[in-house]
């Protein structure tokens, strides 16, 4: 078994998540922006199980009252809305959240 250093990495650098960067700033600010990146997205799953919840209650309401669980002239009004705002990738997003929120259809 080598003792070679060049095999055998600091402690810093085995626990530390690869960044791909070559130098220790660019390291710095990746992990950073990782760090924000990772609080955006656990508040944006937050969001989305908030509005599964909200998207539940219509739903129920709806069919208790005899209607459809889906209604798709909103969902026409959702997907225009993602789309007009993200561009076509928007689209597949709403189309997602709205699977999320009312299954397959
Ligand atoms: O707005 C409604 O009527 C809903 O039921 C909510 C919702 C949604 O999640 O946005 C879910 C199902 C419908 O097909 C349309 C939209």
């Amino acid at each position: 078994m080598s003792t070679d250093t060049a095999t055998a990495a600091p402690a810093a650098q085995a626990t530390a998540p690869d960044t791909g960067a070559s130098t220790q700033e660019a390291a710095g600010l990746i992990s950073d922006a990782r760090s924000r990146i990772d609080d955006l997205d656990g508040r944006i799953i937050g969001l989305v199980q908030e509005r599964m919840a909200v998207s539940a209650v219509i739903q129920r309401e709806r069919m208790a009252s005899g209607g459809r669980r889906v209604n798709l002239a909103r969902e026409m009004e959702i997907l225009a809305h993602y789309r007009n705002q993200l561009g076509k990738p928007g689209t597949a997003l709403a189309m997602t959240l709205l699977e999320l929120s009312r299954g397959q259809v």
